[in-house]
């Protein structure tokens, strides 16, 4: 489980600090597929950037099986990041490398041997549906093709947590709908907790059982899909629901 108490991101600017999520509170159970849903600026990838560490709160706690992860560093820090897979919006392949090299790569930099590694690599080739495709490179392969090898390599290490920032937001309706398909049996067959931040009401009706809605920089609203969906309480969730997106 994890849980968000009172977590809090500074930036210092030339008007003095800027909150960009102030005291944010979240409880995420293992095996939700958790949607995190707010306009552009909202603190979104604020949010999700801290929970991985990328960037260190300000103030406030993630506690993750009753661990304060806010307080770790070095080699712990670097055990905790392999428990965490990321998928971003635009994939960040390197393209000078296959497919297969590709979803290697942080099985490379874990110290995994070759053999384990070519062998947990054809793994994930088939769960994502590229088998066919290891030895191409990524500019060879659809958008959707992409993210899925990028899927492959935040799975790489058996994460526990999925964090995806915006995953299918460069993809059109019908290729967004086979990714979703995809977390989705991710989350049910490997039992893989995840993440997602979207603007998209749609995404979080197609995957989500839980969602919050964030709204500059706090969580103005939360709780499963169905009883947001169902009793909006907010003027900026009823919005959402009208419009479809918050942009
Ligand atoms: N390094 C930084 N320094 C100063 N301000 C920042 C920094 N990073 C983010 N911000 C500000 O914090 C706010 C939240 O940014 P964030 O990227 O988390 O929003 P978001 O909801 O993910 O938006 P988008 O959907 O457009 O990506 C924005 O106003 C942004 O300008």
């Amino acid at each position: 489980m994890i849980e968000i108490k009172n977590l809090s991101k500074f930036f210092s600017t030339e008007n003095g600090d800027f909150a960009a999520i102030n005291g944010i509170n979240l409880r995420i159970e293992d095996g939700d597929i958790y949607g995190i849903i707010g306009m552009s600026g909202a603190g979104k990838s604020t949010l999700i950037r801290c929970i991985n560490l990328l960037e260190k709160p300000s103030e406030g706690q993630i506690l993750i099986d009753g661990l304060d992860i806010t307080a770790l560093e070095g080699r712990a820090l670097l055990t905790l990041r392999r428990k965490i897979g990321m998928v971003f919006q635009r994939f960040n392949l390197l393209m000078q490398r296959t497919i297969r090299d590709n979803v290697a790569f942080p099985l490379e930099i874990a110290g995994v041997a070759k053999k384990q590694r070519l062998e947990r690599v054809d793994e994930l080739l088939e769960i994502v549906g590229l088998t066919s495709k290891a030895g191409s490179y990524p500019v060879q392969l659809s958008g959707g093709q992409q993210q899925r090898v990028s899927i492959a390599r935040a799975l790489a290490n058996h994460p526990s947590l999925l964090l995806c920032d915006e995953p299918t937001s460069a993809l059109d309706s019908l290729t967004t709908n086979s990714i979703l398909k995809l977390l989705k049996d991710i989350n049910h067959k490997l039992g893989v907790t995840i993440i997602i931040i979207t603007h998209e009401i749609a995404v979080v009706e197609k995957i989500c059982n839980k969602v919050a809605i964030i709204d500059e920089s706090r969580i103005i609203e939360q709780g499963l899909v169905k009883d947001v969906i169902s009793n909006p309480q907010q003027d900026v969730t009823k919005k959402l629901l009208e419009r479809g997106e918050l942009a």
